[in-house]
C-alpha cells in the first residue's frame, strides 16, 4: 500500500518587509540580498522582498535581484490597494510595483469597516472597488496576486458580511490566495479556528465557477499567540503560512517561522521544506540575527542555544540514558545540538557528561568525580558561575585529577591608575612578577584600564617562553556585582572571554576586589589558551 503524501503548506517569509517594521531593525540592500539568498537555500517558496516605491532601498533590492535571481523561491513585491477615487493604471505607486519585475505581488486591503471610514476616509463601496481594480490591474499586466486581508479577524468580528464582501471582491478580481491577517495580534486560537473554517466554507460556496483561491494566514504576536494562531488556521484549512525568521516584525513581531516550520512538519505531519533544509534551520536563524545585528534569543524554542540545554541534575541523568526523557524532538532535526550545563544545580551526571566533552572519561564511583562535583557546588555558592565559564571548569577538573599543568606562576602584581585632570581616559600601569621554569621575570605594561594593563604585562612577561601568546586576545570582559546591598565590600564576578583566532573560551574569577576577580579570570584565560595549544601540539605529534 502506498503512503498518502503529507499535505503541503506553502511558506511565505516576510522578514524583509514586515520583519523590517520591527523597532530597531534596519537592513541595507546588500544585507537584504544576502538574507533572500539564504531563505532561497532554506526552501521558502515565497519571499516578500519589500514595498518597491516606498523607499529607495526596496527599489534597489528588486533591481539588484534581477541581476542575481533566486534559484527556487518566488520573490514577491508588496503594496496597498490604489488610493480612493483614483485609477489603478494611473497610480505611480502601482507602476513602481510593476517596474520591480516580480511575477507575484501581494496587495493588502481593508477588511474592517472602521478602517475604511476612519483610516481611508472613504465609503465601503469605494473600498471594494479599490480592492477589485488594483487586483484586476495587476492581473491584466500578467502578475499573479496574493491578497492580504488586513485586520481580517477584527473586521470579521465587527461586520462579518462586509468583511466577506472584501474577500469576494479580491477573489472575483483574480487573487490566487486570500491571506487572513490578524494585524493587531489580539485574536485567540479558538477564534482563528472558527473564523478560518467559516471562510474556507464560504469561499468554496462562492466560487462555483472560479478557480478556488487558497487561504493563507498572517499573524502577529501581541498576545503571544502568533505561532499558535497560525497552527490553528492551518488545522482549519489554511494552506499558506506567513511569518518571519526569529519572529521579527512590527510591535511584538510576527509568527516565528523557526517555530512554525518544525511544528508543522515534525508535530502535525505537513510538508513544508525538505528534511535536509529543516536541518539548516538553526544556522539560518543565527545567520539572519547576525546580518540584522540583533543578538540571537538564546532561549528561542527549537533554534536557541538553550533549546536543548540540560541543567538540572535529574534531567541530565535521564537524558544520558534516553534523550526522549527531556527532549520533545531530536535537536539535530532542526540543526541544533544538546548541551549539558554545569552549575550548582548539577548532579554527578552533569560532571561526567561535561568531562566527556573535554575528552575526559570519568567513572561515577571514583572519588575524583565526587570531589569535582563538591568543589563545583562550593565555588558556585561563593559566587562563581561555571555555566558560561567552561574553561575554568575544565581547569578545575584537571586539578582534581592531578593533571593541571603549571605553565607559569604569578608571584605578585601591582596596578597603578592615573586620572588625568581634564581628560576622560584613566591611564593604568601594571607591573607583574612571574616565574617560568624556575626563572623570575619582572615586566610592566600600560593600558587604558587596569585589566587591560594587567593582561598586557602578563603577556609581555610570558611571550618569550610561549610565543603562541602573540595570537591570544581578550575578546570580552564582563563584571557583575553579586551582593550589591553590602556596598563597596560586595563581591564581584568577572568573566573574561579570550580567543586565539579560531577558538574562544571563557574563564571566571570572584573576589570582593574587582581587580583580584579580574586577575583570576585573566590568568586562567592565558593558562587555558596555553593548555589548548599544548593539547593541539600533542595531537599532531601523536598522529605522526
Ligand atoms: C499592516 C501593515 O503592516 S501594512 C504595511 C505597512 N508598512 C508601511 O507603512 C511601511 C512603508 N510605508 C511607507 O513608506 C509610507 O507609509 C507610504 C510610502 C506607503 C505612504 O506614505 P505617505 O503617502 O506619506 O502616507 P502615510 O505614510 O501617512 O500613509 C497613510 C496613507 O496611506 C493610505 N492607506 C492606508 N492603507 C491603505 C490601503 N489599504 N489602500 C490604500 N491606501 C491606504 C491612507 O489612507 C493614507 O492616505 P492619505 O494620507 O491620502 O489619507
Ligand atoms: C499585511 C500585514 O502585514 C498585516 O495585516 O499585518
Amino acid at each position: 500500500m502506498t503512503k498518502n503524501p503529507s499535505p503541503h503548506i506553502w511558506l511565505y517569509d516576510t522578514t524583509l518587509r514586515d520583519g523590517t517594521q520591527r523597532e530597531g531593525l534596519s537592513i541595507s540592500t546588500e544585507d537584504k540580498l544576502r538574507i533572500a539568498h539564504r531563505l532561497d537555500q532554506l526552501g521558502i517558496p515565497f519571499i516578500e522582498g519589500g514595498w518597491p516605491g516606498a523607499n529607495p532601498k526596496d527599489v534597489q533590492f528588486f533591481w539588484q535581484l534581477q541581476e542575481d535571481p533566486l534559484k527556487l523561491s518566488q520573490i514577491v513585491a508588496f503594496c496597498s490597494t490604489r488610493r480612493p477615487h483614483t485609477h489603478a493604471a494611473d497610480e505611480p505607486m502601482l507602476q513602481d510595483i510593476l517596474a520591480a519585475g516580480s511575477s507575484w505581488v501581494t496587495i493588502f486591503g481593508k477588511s474592517w469597516d472602521l478602517h475604511v471610514t476612519t483610516g481611508l476616509k472613504t465609503t465601503l463601496e469605494e473600498n471594494l472597488a479599490m480592492i477589485r481594480d488594483t487586483i484586476e490591474f495587476f492581473r491584466s499586466q500578467g502578475r499573479r496576486v496574493i491578497y492580504d486581508a488586513e485586520h481580517w479577524f477584527d473586521g470579521y468580528k465587527h461586520n462579518r458580511d462586509y468583511a466577506l464582501q472584501t474577500l469576494k471582491a479580491a477573489m472575483l478580481a483574480g487573487a490566487e490566495w486570500l491571506v487572513l491577517c490578524d494585524t493587531n495580534g489580539g485574536t485567540l486560537p479558538h477564534e482563528v479556528s472558527q473564523i478560518v473554517q467559516d471562510v474556507v466554507k464560504v469561499t468554496r460556496e462562492d466560487s462555483t465557477q472560479l478557480p478556488i483561491p487558497q487561504i493563507g494566514i498572517h499573524t502577529h504576536n501581541d498576545s503571544d499567540m502568533a505561532v499558535a494562531n497560525a497552527l490553528a488556521a492551518v488545522m482549519a484549512g489554511a494552506t499558506m503560512v506567513q511569518g518571519t525568521i526569529n519572529g521579527y516584525g512590527e510591535r511584538c513581531g510576527n509568527a516565528n517561522l523557526c517555530s512554525l516550520i518544525p511544528n508543522l512538519q515534525l508535530k502535525l505531519g505537513y510538508s513544508c521544506i525538505t528534511e535536509h533544509q529543516l536541518g539548516q534551520l538553526t544556522e539560518a536563524s543565527r545567520f539572519v540575527s547576525e546580518v540584522v545585528n540583533l543578538a540571537p534569543d538564546e532561549h528561542a524554542p527549537f533554534v536557541g542555544r538553550s533549546a536543548f540545554a540540560h541543567k538540572g541534575g535529574i534531567h541530565v541523568s535521564a537524558v544520558e540514558r534516553n534523550p526522549l526523557t527531556y527532549e520533545h524532538i531530536q535537536p539535530e532535526q532542526v540543526g541544533n545540538r544538546r548541551r549539558i550545563v554545569i552549575s550548582e544545580q548539577a548532579g554527578i551526571s552533569n560532571v561526567l557528561a561535561k568531562a566527556r566533552t573535554f575528552g575526559i572519561e570519568l567513572d561515577k564511583q571514583t572519588p575524583e568525580a565526587k570531589q569535582i562535583l563538591q568543589r563545583l557546588k562550593e565555588l558556585e555558592s561563593e559566587g562563581y558561575q561555571f555555566e558560561a565559564a567552561e574553561a575554568s571548569f575544565a581547569l578545575l577538573m584537571y586539578e582534581a585529577l592531578g593533571g593541571r599543568q603549571q605553565f607559569f606562576e604569578v608571584k605578585g602584581f601591582q596596578v597603578h591608575c592615573d586620572l588625568v585632570e581634564g581628560k576622560e581616559m584613566t591611564n593604568a600601569l601594571a607591573t607583574v612578577k612571574v616565574a617560568v621554569n624556575g626563572k623570575n621575570i619582572l615586566e610592566a605594561a600600560e593600558g587604558n584600564g587596569p585589566v587591560a594593563a594587567l593582561d598586557a604585562a602578563l603577556r609581555k612577561a610570558l611571550v618569550n617562553f610561549y610565543p603562541q601568546l602573540a595570537t591570544f586576545e581578550l575578546t570580552d570582559y564582563k563584571v557583575r556585582i553579586l551582593d550589591g546591598h553590602t556596598g563597596t565590600s560586595a563581591k564581584t564576578r568577572a568573566l573574561v572571554e579570550s580567543g586565539n583566532g579560531y577558538q574562544r573560551w571563557t574563564t571566571v574569577g570572584v573576589s570582593p576586589n574587582i581587580l583580584a576577580a579580574s586577575y583570576q579570570a585573566v590568568v586562567e584565560g592565558l593558562e587555558y589558551g596555553l593548555l589548548l595549544h599544548a593539547q593541539a601540539e600533542a595531537a599532531v605529534k601523536a598522529s605522526g
